[in-house]
C-alpha cells in the first residue's frame, strides 16, 4: 500500500482507493479555536507519533482534519444496520470521518478516525459532539483496553470552542471532536450495506480488503469469504465473552456498532455493573432490555447472522462446501448453491457457542484462581454449577460485581469478613464457597485479573461533569486510575467502592 510520509504523520488511503462505493470524499469542519483537551500519549508513541509534535498547533491542525498530508482522502464511510432490531438501510458517518490509515512502527494498520467532525451527507443531526460524551468515550475505551479487552482507543480529544445543543440540556454543551483509532472501522452494516447494492464484485471487495486487513492467512484459501465469517464469528464471541466476564454492558449493539475486526466500538450509553444483574440496562432508550447485560452474547449471534446473510452469495457452491453434499444432487443449480451457502453459513455461525463457552470458561476460571487446576479435575460442567450457584446469590443480594471478586482473592488468603459483609445479615455463600476453596484458589492470580478500579458510573458521572464545566482534574485522575485497574492506589480508595447506597439508578444516552 502507498502510505505518504509528510510531516508529522503519513495517512494512506487503502479504504477511499479500494472500495470508493462506501465512501463519500469529505472535510473536516475547521473551529475557529480549538484545545487540546486530552492526548493519548502512550498511544502516539505505540502508533509513531510524536506527541510533542501533536501539542503544537499544527499537530492539533493534523488531529481534527484541517490540515492533512499528501495524498490523504478522507471520506465519510457509508453502512447500513439493524438498530434495536429495525433495518436501516443507509446509515454511515453522519458525523464523523475516516482520515486514513497509520502504519504503525509494528506493523499494525490503524485507521484514524473522528467524531463530532461536522455533518456529511449521512448526517442524521447537527453533525457535531459534546465534550462530555466524546471525553466519556475516550475514558470508557482506555478502562477497557487496561482490561485487556480489544478496543477502538481514543488518540485525543480536542474542543472546538462551538457551543452545541442537546435536547436534555437547556444551555449550549461545549463541542468537541474524538480522533479515535481502530483495527479498523469495517461493521457489520457496512456488509449489510455493500450486500443491499446488490454489487457483488463490491461485496467481494470489501470481503477480500477486510481479510487482507484483519485475517491474513485466510486470503490463500478457496473457501476464504467462510473463513472471514468464521473468524468473525470467533473474534465476536471471545469478546463478548470478556465483556460478560468484566461486567460490561455495550447498551448499543446495533449491527452497525458491531465490528468485523472484533474491537468494541462505540461507547456511547455503555456502562460497567454495579450490583450483578442479567437484567440490567443502563441505556434511556433501551425500554424492552434488547441489550440488557445477559443478553449480550445472543444479540451478538443475532448480529452475527445478519452478517452470515450478506455473505452468503460469496459462500462456497456445493463443490466447496463442506458437508454440503446432498445438496449438490438438486436439480436447479441456483438453489443448490443457495442451500449449500446456508449450510456453510450455519455451520459456521454454530462455532459462536464453543467459542464463547471456551473465552467464558477459561477466563471465569482465571477470575476464581483456579487457571492451574486441571479440567480433569474440575470439568467444565462443574465450573457453570459452581458460577451459576455464585452468581446466583450475587443476584439475589444484589452484591457489587467488581467488588466480589477482590473480596473472594481475600477470602482465597483465608480472610472472608469482607466477603461475609456483602452478604445481607444472617446469609451466607453456599456450598461453592467451599468447593472452590478446596480447589485452593491462587490469590496472587486473582487480583492480577480481576479488576480493583473500572470505570463506575458515579465517577464518570462526576468526573464529566467538571470537565463540560472546564475542570479536566478530576477526568485526568479517575483515567490515571481506570488505566491501572489491578492496583488500588493510596488516596483513592473511593475509585474501589460502589456507589453510596441510595443513588439515583444511572442512565446513559446513544448519540449525544
Ligand atoms: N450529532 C449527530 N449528527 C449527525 N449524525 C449523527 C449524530 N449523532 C449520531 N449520528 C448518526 O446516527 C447514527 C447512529 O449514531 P451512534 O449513536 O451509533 O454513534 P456514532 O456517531 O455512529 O458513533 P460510532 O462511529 O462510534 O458508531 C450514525 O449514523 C451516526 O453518524
Ligand atoms: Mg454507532
Amino acid at each position: 500500500m502507498d502510505v505518504p510520509t509528510v510531516d508529522a504523520i503519513a495517512l494512506g488511503d487503502a479504504f477511499a482507493r479500494e472500495l470508493p462505493e462506501l465512501g463519500a470524499s469529505w472535510r473536516a469542519v475547521r473551529p475557529e479555536d480549538p484545545e487540546l483537551l486530552a492526548l493519548n500519549e502512550p498511544l502516539a508513541r505505540e502508533l509513531g507519533l510524536d506527541p510533542i509534535r501533536l501539542r503544537g498547533e499544527r499537530g492539533v491542525r493534523l488531529l481534527l482534519g484541517n490540515e492533512l498530508p499528501e495524498g490523504a482522502a478522507p471520506v465519510a464511510q457509508v453502512y447500513a444496520g439493524h438498530q434495536f432490531g429495525a433495518y436501516a438501510p443507509r446509515l454511515g458517518d453522519g458525523r464523523a470521518l475516516l482520515l486514513g490509515e497509520i502504519r504503525a512502527p509494528d506493523g499494525r494498520l490503524v485507521d484514524l478516525h473522528l467524531k463530532g467532525s461536522g455533518p456529511t451527507p449521512f448526517a442524521r443531526a447537527d453533525g457535531f459532539a459534546a465534550v462530555g460524551p466524546m471525553l466519556r468515550e475516550y475514558l470508557m475505551g482506555e478502562a477497557m483496553h487496561a482490561l485487556g479487552i480489544p478496543t477502538t482507543r481514543a488518540l485525543a480529544v480536542v474542543a472546538t470552542g462551538r457551543g452545541v445543543r442537546r435536547d436534555d440540556s437547556f444551555d449550549a454543551l461545549p463541542g468537541a471532536v474524538l480522533v479515535r483509532t481502530a483495527g479498523s472501522h469495517l461493521r457489520v452494516g457496512t456488509f449489510q450495506y455493500a450486500r443491499s447494492t446488490g454489487n457483488l464484485a463490491l461485496l467481494r471487495r470489501l470481503s477480500d480488503h477486510a481479510i487482507a486487513r484483519h485475517f491474513p492467512d485466510l486470503a490463500e484459501r478457496a473457501d476464504a469469504h467462510l473463513g472471514l465469517l468464521s473468524a468473525v464469528v470467533e473474534a465476536q464471541a471471545r469478546l463478548v465473552a470478556s465483556w460478560m466476564l468484566v461486567g460490561f454492558v455495550h447498551g448499543v449493539m446495533n449491527t452497525d456498532n458491531t465490528t468485523i475486526s472484533g474491537e468494541t466500538i462505540d461507547y456511547g450509553p455503555c456502562a460497567f455493573l454495579d450490583a450483578y444483574d442479567p437484567a440490567a440496562v443502563f441505556s434511556s432508550i433501551d425500554h424492552a432490555g434488547r441489550y440488557a447485560y445477559g443478553s449480550q452474547p445472543g444479540i451478538a449471534l443475532w448480529n452475527l447472522t445478519r452478517l452470515a446473510e450478506s455473505l452468503l452469495p460469496l459462500l462456497p457452491p456445493p463443490s466447496t462446501a463442506a458437508g454440503a453434499s446432498g445438496s449438490a444432487q438438486t436439480a436447479d443449480p441456483e438453489s443448490a448453491h443457495s442451500e449449500s451457502a446456508q449450510a456453510a453459513a450455519l455451520d459456521a455461525l454454530s462455532g459462536f457457542g464453543p467459542a464463547y463457552d471456551a473465552a467464558w470458561s477459561s477466563g471465569m476460571r482465571a477470575k476464581l484462581g483456579i487457571a492451574a487446576v486441571p479440567v480433569e479435575r474440575f470439568p467444565d460442567a462443574a465450573l457453570v454449577e459452581l458460577s451459576a450457584a455464585m452468581l446466583g446469590e450475587l443476584q439475589m443480594h444484589r452484591i457489587d460485581y467488581t467488588r466480589f471478586f477482590r473480596v473472594l482473592a481475600d477470602a482465597a488468603r483465608g480472610r472472608d469478613d469482607e466477603l461475609f459483609a456483602l452478604y445481607p445479615d444472617g446469609r451466607r455463600p453456599g456450598a461453592w464457597l467451599s468447593q472452590w476453596t478446596g480447589l485452593s484458589p491462587d490469590a496472587r492470580a486473582m487480583e492480577e485479573v480481576n479488576p480493583v478500579v473500572i470505570p463506575r458510573n458515579h465517577l464518570v458521572d462526576a468526573a464529566l461533569d467538571a470537565a463540560t464545566e472546564g475542570d479536566l482534574s478530576l477526568f485526568e485522575e479517575l483515567l490515571d486510575a481506570v488505566t491501572r485497574p489491578y492496583v488500588l492506589q493510596a488516596g483513592r480508595e473511593r475509585y474501589a467502592l460502589p456507589a453510596p447506597a441510595g443513588s439515583r439508578p444511572h442512565v446513559t444516552y446513544c448519540g449525544t
